[in-house]
Parts: C-alpha cells; structure tokens; sequence
C-alpha cells in the first residue's frame, strides 16, 4: 500500500495551485472571500422560519458576552478596594468607576471588607451560572435552527436528486450522489452549528471586550488591540490552504462511497468471480488518495493552533511589560492591569474559535458548492399548462425522435417515427444494443429526445407532469427492482394509495400468490433490497403485479423475461397476458413468448438505420400468430 508522505504540503503559491481541484474552476482564491459567503449565503431562504429562534439566540450570545465582560470585574474590586488601599494605601485612578456597583452591594451590608469579599465572591458565582445559563439558552436556540435547517436542505437534495433526468444520473455514480446527499449535508450542518455557537459568540465577545478594554484604559487597550490583526492575517492563510484540501477530500471520499456502494451492489458479481483482491486494491488506490489529503489537511490543521498561540502571546507580553510598567509609574492601578491582561485572555478563546471557524467555514463553502451543483441541475418535466385527462386513449406517436447519449459514440438511433393506436400491441424486436430499450425510456419519459417529440395523447411526454405521466404509463423492466420491505409494500409502490383488497387483487392476477402462499408470511413476506430471497421469475411477477395496481392506459415491457427457463416465462408471460388485456403494450424481446402476445410486430435496425428491408432472421410476415411485422421507418 502506497502512503504519502506528508512532506510535500504546499508551501508556495504553485503548491497551492497544483492542490486545486480542476472541477471546480481554475485561478480562486479562497480563504474568506465573498465566495464563501456566497456559497452558503445561498441557503438563505432555508433560514427563515428560524428567525425567531436565531434572534433570541444572538440576544441570548450577547448576554453570555456582557457576563463574560463582568466576570474579571470582582478580582479588580479585591485588589484596588481592598488590597491595594490596605497594602499599599494607592486609592485614585481608572477601574474605580467599573467596580461601582460591587462596591454600592457592599454598602448595603455595611461596606466592610468582609462584606466586599462576600459580595465580590458571590458576584464570582452569579457571574458564572448567568454566563453558562446565556451560553446554553444561546446553543438551544442557534444550534436547534442549525440542524432544522440542515434537515431541510437535507430533503431537499435527496428530493431533487431523485428528480434530475437520467441522463444526469447515467454520469454520476451512486456512492458520489450519496455522498453529496448525506456527506455535504452533514458539513454544511456541522459548519452551520460552528457559526451559531463559536462565529456569533466569538464576534460577539470579541468586539464587546475590545470595546471595554479601551474604555478601562485606552492606552493599554490599544496596545492589547494590536494583535487582533496579526492573528486575523495567520487564520486567514491557514483558512486558505485548508480549503483546497477540504475540496479535495470531499471529492476523493466521493469516490471512494462510490467505489464501496458499486462493489456492494455487485457483491455477487464480486463473488462469483473470487475478485475480492482486485476491489481491495482499487479500494487501497482510492483510500490512499484520501488519506494523504488527509494527511496533508492534517498537519495545516496541526500548525494553526500553535501559530495563532504565538501570535496571541505576543500581545499578552507587550501588555504585561508595559502595563507592568505602568503600574509601577503609577500611570494606573494594578487592577486595570489585571482586568485587562484578564480581559486579552478571554479574547484568545473567540479569537481561536474564530480562526478554527475558518477551515470548518471553507469546507461547508466547498460542501454547499457540491450541494448547489446538484441544485443548478436542470430537471425535466417542468409540467405544461395545457389540460391533461385524467386518462389517456393511449395513442404514441413519435416523429424523426433522435437519442444521443452524450458519450461521444453518437446517436443510438436517428429519425424514428413509430404511431401506435390506443389498444395496439406492439413487439418491439431488433439486434442486441439497437436501442430498443433506449426507445422504450424515452416513450417512457426516462429520457428526453435528443431532437424529435414523442407524444402521448398528443402531450410531449418529456414535458408532461411526471406524476400524470406514471399514471398513464406503466413499466415492467428486464429485471424489477425490489425495495427492502414485504411483498405487499412492493406491489403497492406504484400506487401507495391502493386497498388491500386491490393489492391482493394485482397479486393473484399477476401469480404472486401462486408462491407467496407458500412463503411463511404470505404476501407480508419481507424481501431484502433488490428483491433477494426471491427468484428471478418471481420477481418479474412483482413487477407484473405493480404494474396492474397502477392500472395504466399503456404498459412498456423491456424484455419482461430476459434469462428466466422456460416454465418461470411461461408463468410470466401467464401474468403479463392479464396485464396486456385492453391496454397500449410496446414490449422489447427476444423471446417468441412474449411476441406472441402482440398484434403488431416491429424492427428496429443497428444504429438506428431504417429502411423497409426486413431483415432475414427477423419473423416472415404476418407471423405465425397472426402479428404483422413491420420495420420502423416503414410506419
Ligand atoms: N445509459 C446509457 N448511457 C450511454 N449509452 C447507453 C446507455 N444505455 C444504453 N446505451 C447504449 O445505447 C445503445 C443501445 O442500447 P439499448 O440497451 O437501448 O439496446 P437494446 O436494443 O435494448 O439492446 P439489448 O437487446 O441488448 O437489450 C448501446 O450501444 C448501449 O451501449
């Protein structure tokens, strides 16, 4: 196994530039640019309903940050009132008029010592619990929106995912969709919980002990001040590195989701060739990609939180040296001293929240850049504003339909016209990859036409609601899908709303019950993702099944019993007579069974060539069962 060496992070502009991912567009430079904010800024109309809770969020940080202001305020009291006047007899100068309101408390239990130890010690206490009650009122509140948020962009990308055409699924893999659905959403979730519980804090605390560390006393205020600078620039050239890793990462995790989804979904392939060693070296070949970025991202990560401490440490020092000075010059008391130094500590906390808000920033951007690539996909069947019935003659008709894939072999088929009359049922034959099942997706609505229409009723169906048009047009692919649940679920997914009496209807038409009776459950069996435990046959008659509880006007079959023996078609082709009865059929096959049930026979040529040349091994016409058989140019 190759590991990376981590020596070969980037260090210089051209470093960086070779880490760019080459998808995402050259000559950006991130780290906190408007990019980023335009990147999430984009989500936010997922905000909205969240108003209320992020506006008694923020109130909730700024009360955390007035207690965090009050809390070095008692040990100040301590050391000017009491200490110092008794030590060393020093009264006068800044910081008096701060522990006031200490002092007037201590009036009223008699302004003794003992009283103004008590109240400076109880305000120590108060102090706190209000600071961690505003701290965990603020979490509820901006994080609770935060992960609302998420959920909502969550479902939303998994709806529109599932929405976008084929064609766009046809070029990505499933782990690389997977990862976009639940991997990006997370980051963009996580980023979203840093920015309410470290961005609004921090800036929060930040800008409020800067405003006070300048009131106590503006001279050692500003020189306090001076880092804030210095430690903005080092997060920000961290933020950039880690940003071209965090895009990186991402893509390379992407593929290798993808690379464990696809060697799951063909573990029987995998299997039955013994090929588990040639996986885990493509596997190894992927996680070593991921690992030295992540490595890399590592050791950025690694030299942030010591630079930002060095940098931070140099203020301290200047303080301390020159405030030390000051006190002994008498310039001010030793309790401004300590309020302040106490006051820089606190800003090191918001000011390293901040600087690590800066990678965890530039991945959410880089995630929610993933998120709206998806979002910026064009979908299909936009919907029409034409009228449409509620149920359809079921006239086809396609005029001069061209289909390119868009993989650079050219169109599989060009100039196709084909009508089909309400009730007609056509055989669909043709050589292996003529674009057979390619016609029937695209009369199907799976696929748009690359030029030409197909309309159904006179509707375009690319253009037709896809809701009206799965009503309309039911299919029986070659090989039926089944979700994980029970044999009744599957049936049923083609129109959820069906009684159970219809249900078992479909099922005995469709010879479901023929085995399901004599599974322990019945129709209640469940079945594991991709219909395991059930044959292929039966499967098909799942398929059959649904297919007859939609109860659609055309039915599309693609190969309905490609690769079952002779007696599972027989009862397929049993089932599928039930289906055909008084309905459009267009099937693709090659078997004789299936064409026998069609009333018309069509040939479709290689490379979508047509001519009225019937060709040889095609049936004579009319067949033997009384079909006619026709080459579709001829049409
Ligand atoms: N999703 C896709 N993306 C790119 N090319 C595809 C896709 N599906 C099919 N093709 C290509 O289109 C051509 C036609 O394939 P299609 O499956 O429609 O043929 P077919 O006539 O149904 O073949 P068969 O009889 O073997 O099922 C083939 O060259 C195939 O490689």
């Amino acid at each position: 196994m190759t590991v990376h060496s981590t020596d070969d992070l980037p260090s210089s502009p051209a470093d960086i530039e070779a880490v760019k991912p080459q998808r995402h567009g050259a000559g950006r430079r991130s780290r906190w640019d408007l990019s980023t904010l335009r990147e999430l800024w984009r989500f936010k109309d997922y905000g909205r309903p969240e108003r209320k809770s992020l506006v008694l969020g923020v109130l909730m940080n700024g009360g955390q940050m007035a207690a965090n202001l009050a809390a070095p305020w008692p040990l100040a009291l301590v050391i000017n009132d009491l200490l110092q006047d008794k030590g060393q007899g020093k009264g006068q100068g800044k910081g008096q008029a701060q522990s006031g309101i200490l002092h007037t408390v201590a009036g009223w239990f008699g302004g003794s010592s003992m009283a103004m130890l008590l109240v400076a010690a109880s305000a120590v206490l108060v102090i706190t619990a209000a600071a961690g009650m505003f701290s965990y009122l603020g979490d509820m509140y901006m994080n609770g929106s935060g992960q609302r948020i998420t959920s909502r962009i969550r479902a939303d990308v998994f709806a529109y995912t599932q929405r976008l055409p084929m064609a766009f699924h046809d070029r990505q893999t499933v782990g690389e969709l997977t990862s976009r659905v639940v991997s990006d959403t997370s980051t963009v979730e996580s980023t979203l919980r840093d920015v309410a519980t470290d961005l609004v804090p921090s800036v929060l605390t930040l800008a409020g002990t800067a405003a006070v560390m300048v009131t106590v006393d503006w001279r050692l205020g500003l020189i306090g001040l001076v880092v804030a600078p210095l430690v903005f620039l080092t997060a920000n050239h961290f933020a950039g590195l880690t940003r071209q890793y965090a895009r990186r990462k991402r893509s390379a995790t992407g593929d290798l989701t993808g690379l464990v989804t696809e060697s799951l979904m063909g573990i029987r392939t995998v299997h039955a060739f013994g090929n588990q060693r040639v996986q885990d070296q493509r596997f190894a070949t992927q996680n070593d990609n991921v690992l030295s970025l992540s490595l890399r991202s590592v050791k950025v990560s690694a030299k942030f939180s010591p630079a930002l401490q060095l940098v931070a440490a140099m203020g301290t020092a200047l303080v301390l040296f020159v405030g030390g000075y000051g006190a002994l010059n008498g310039w001010w008391q030793v309790g401004v001293l300590v309020v302040v130094t106490s006051y820089l500590k606190s800003m090191l906390l918001p000011m390293k929240s901040l600087a690590k808000l800066a990678p965890s920033f530039t991945q959410g951007a880089a995630s929610a850049q993933r998120i709206a690539d998806i979002l910026d996909q064009p979908t299909d069947h936009q919907g029409t504003d034409e009228p449409l019935p509620a149920r359809v003659d079921g006239r086809i008709e396609l005029r001069k339909v061209m289909l390119d894939y868009g993989t650079g072999r050219g169109p599989v088929f060009t100039d196709v016209d084909l009508t089909v009359t309400p009730g007609e049922r056509i055989a669909l034959l043709g050589d292996n990859g003529a674009g057979k099942s390619t016609l029937l997706s695209v009369i199907g609505g799976l696929y748009r036409p690359t030029t030409g229409q197909v309309l159904l009723d006179g509707h375009s169906v690319p253009d037709v609601p896809e809701h009206w048009l799965h009503q309309q047009v039911a299919m029986v692919l070659q090989d039926t899908f089944l979700f994980s649940g029970t044999l009744v679920d599957n049936i049923r997914y083609g129109r959820p709303d069906a009684t159970d009496a219809e249900v078992a209807a479909a099922a005995e038409a469709a010879l479901v019950c023929e085995f399901a009776d004599d599974l322990p459950d019945g129709l209640d069996t469940t079945v594991g993702t991709g219909g395991t435990g059930l044959s292929g046959g039966q499967r098909q008659r799942v398929g059959i099944a649904r297919a007859l509880l939609v109860d659609a006007p055309v039915v599309l079959l693609d190969e309905p019993t490609a690769g079952l023996d002779v007696h599972a078609e027989e009862l397929v082709v049993k089932a599928l007579g039930r289906l055909v009865e008084g309905r459009t059929i267009i099937a693709t096959t090659h078997r004789p069974a299936v064409t026998a049930l069609a009333t018309r026979t069509v040939y479709l040529r290689q490379g979508g060539v047509l001519d009225t040349e019937l060709p040889e091994t095609a049936p004579a016409e009319p067949s033997a069962d009384g079909t006619r058989l026709t080459t579709i140019g001829a049409l």
